[in-house]
């Protein structure tokens, strides 16, 4: 998978060349390339924001440097038959969850646009519709500064699904949100710590048992945590489970 970033603070990018992600770019499992943003100015200032038609407080980013951007790193990728994905980190987005994670993984080409200010120009939105398929994302209801820290989260959520990156594809399976359900609560040794036993269940050597003690326990936390997710587990909008794509 090719991922390009367009941020006019590309070092805020640098943790993806550590732990995980960085070694998936370096066996070549993932390309990932980062884009400053003020590259694709002409003016002296290279200034990518201005003052929002219809007054207000705050900046807008401007449309010209965008296009020039986003048209760039289209053409990198060549002619290829599907249209790569451009996403736009935004409070008005569609939330983000495991199963737009398993999806925007089967994708050739993922490309980020980081918005900062009060937005990004709707006009380029408008615009890039010719070239990518446009997919405005949020990580939760909540406001940040900017795109990056969304597109952190996103890239470690979707590249980790991706054929080879996690050492054991098995621990993609029993986790959070892929089945659905919260995950089992996790122990390790020692078997008493501070007068706190592991469950003793989970010393049994009864792997029956022990499924069923975990399931329960999964069905425990969501009612209790997250009764929403119970309600789309009756729906039947499961996210895509037990896979790497
Ligand atoms: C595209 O325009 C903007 C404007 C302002 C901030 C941002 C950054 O994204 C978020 O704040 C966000 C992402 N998920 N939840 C919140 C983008």
């Amino acid at each position: 998978m090719r991922i390009d970033v367009v941020s006019i603070f590309p070092e805020y990018l640098a943790p993806l060349e550590l732990s995980l992600i960085g070694k998936a770019r370096q066996d070549g499992l993932l390309d990932l390339h980062v884009h400053d943003l003020r590259d694709f100015t002409t003016d002296k200032h290279r200034s990518v924001d201005d003052t929002p038609y219809g007054g207000g407080a705050g900046m807008v980013m401007k449309a010209e440097p965008w296009a020039q951007a986003l048209a760039s790193v289209a053409e990198a990728r060549g002619v290829q038959d599907s249209k790569p994905v451009l996403i736009v980190p935004s409070p008005a987005g569609e939330r983000f969850n495991q199963a737009l994670a398993y999806e925007l993984a089967e994708e050739d080409q993922l490309v980020f646009a980081c918005g900062r200010y009060e937005g990004i120009d709707e006009r380029v939105i408008e615009w890039a519709e010719e070239h990518f398929t446009v997919r405005p994302v949020s990580l939760g209801d909540y406001v940040l500064n900017g795109g990056e820290v969304a597109v952190l989260a996103m890239v470690e959520a979707i590249g980790r699904l991706l054929p080879g990156v996690v050492g054991n594809p098995e621990s993609l399976v029993e986790e959070s949100h892929s089945d659905g359900l919260l995950e089992y609560p996790v122990y390790t040794k020692p078997a008493s710590w501070r007068d706190r036993d592991v469950p003793a269940v989970l010393l049994s050597g009864n792997h029956g048992k022990i499924a069923q003690w975990r399931r329960h326990e999964q069905y425990r936390r969501t009612a209790e945590r997250r009764p929403d997710l119970l309600e789309s587990l009756d729906a039947g909008t499961l996210p895509r489970a037990d896979r790497t794509v």
